[in-house]
């Protein structure tokens, strides 16, 4: 079995000691947009992927209570504002997102009736590297400083939960049809609440590598992000498609769960 995971710290939990538990899995770590067009083109058969991607086909299935999402400051997906909100013309997307790439339009439409045109901001490059008024940073990269004052930073996470008074989702574990899935919604559930039973060795493990203090390291995988994908969560993750659905950014009609999935252990 392929399971495609993101290579972020935020993955980390999910992850722990997941490729030892058997020996026919093979492990993919790439950034969220890849491991969805992977698992479009049948290179994966179980991926972590941006919530947004799960809605393009009918066919995927969720298959794990685990995910990443917040209930509040996510710290680590970011728009940096060189122009007021109102007045953004142009938007650099973080070339690793779809979820928060859509979710930027989407709070920029209904808060600000703006719809920039968009370019893409590559992986390599920083927020430096692009002209845009208002640019989108994910992951990794957007935990560090950038060196630059801005008019207004918004953390996405936390302008989601204030606005629609639920969760977000940013990633789910979403499955290929046609893969057999015997144990894999308890080998992943059992995987997240192994990391999160190991958060603070977690956060020895990776904070260095990762440019940050243990201290922050820690916080954000305990405080920031949440890894269940409970009754808040679907709530809010069928808000946001039906924003996205409405914008064009997801087909219409679709029905998504609304009762968390009962892990089979
Ligand atoms: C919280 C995050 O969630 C991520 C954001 C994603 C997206 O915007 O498409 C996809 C997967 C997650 O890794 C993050 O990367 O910082």
């Amino acid at each position: 079995m392929r399971i495609g995971a993101v290579s972020y710290l935020n993955t980390k939990p999910l992850i722990e000691g997941l490729a030892e538990r058997r020996s026919d899995i093979d492990l993919i770590v790439d950034l969220p947009s890849r491991l969805a067009d992977r698992l479009a083109r049948g290179e994966l058969d179980v991926a972590l992927i941006p919530s947004i991607e799960f809605f393009q086909n009918p066919s995927y299935q969720i298959i794990s209570d685990a995910c990443i999402g917040c209930r509040g400051p996510v710290m680590s997906v970011k728009v940096l504002f060189r122009r007021p909100p109102a007045e953004v013309k142009t938007l650099a997307l973080d070339e690793g997102s779809r979820t928060s790439a859509a979710l930027s339009r989407i709070l920029l439409a209904e808060r600000f009736d703006v719809r920039p045109r968009l370019e893409p901001l590559p992986i390599g490059s920083g927020a430096a590297d692009t002209k845009a008024d208002a640019v989108l940073l994910i992951g990794d990269r957007a935990m560090h400083p950038v060196g630059e004052t801005f008019v207004e930073e918004w953390d996405l996470g936390d302008v989601w939960c204030r606005w629609s008074e639920l969760s977000f989702v940013f990633a789910m574990w979403v499955a290929r049809p046609g893969v057999d899935l015997t144990g894999v919604d308890t080998l992943l559930s059992e995987a997240r609440d192994r990391g999160v039973a190991k958060l603070e060795e977690i956060a020895h493990r990776e904070y260095e590598r990762k440019g940050i203090t243990y201290e922050t390291c820690l916080t954000y995988l305990r405080d920031n992000l949440y890894f269940y994908l409970g009754k808040r969560e679907l709530a809010g993750l069928n808000l946001y498609y039906q924003h996205a659905a409405a914008m064009g950014l997801a087909p219409q009609g679709l029905v998504l769960p609304q009762e968390p999935l009962i892990s089979r252990r």
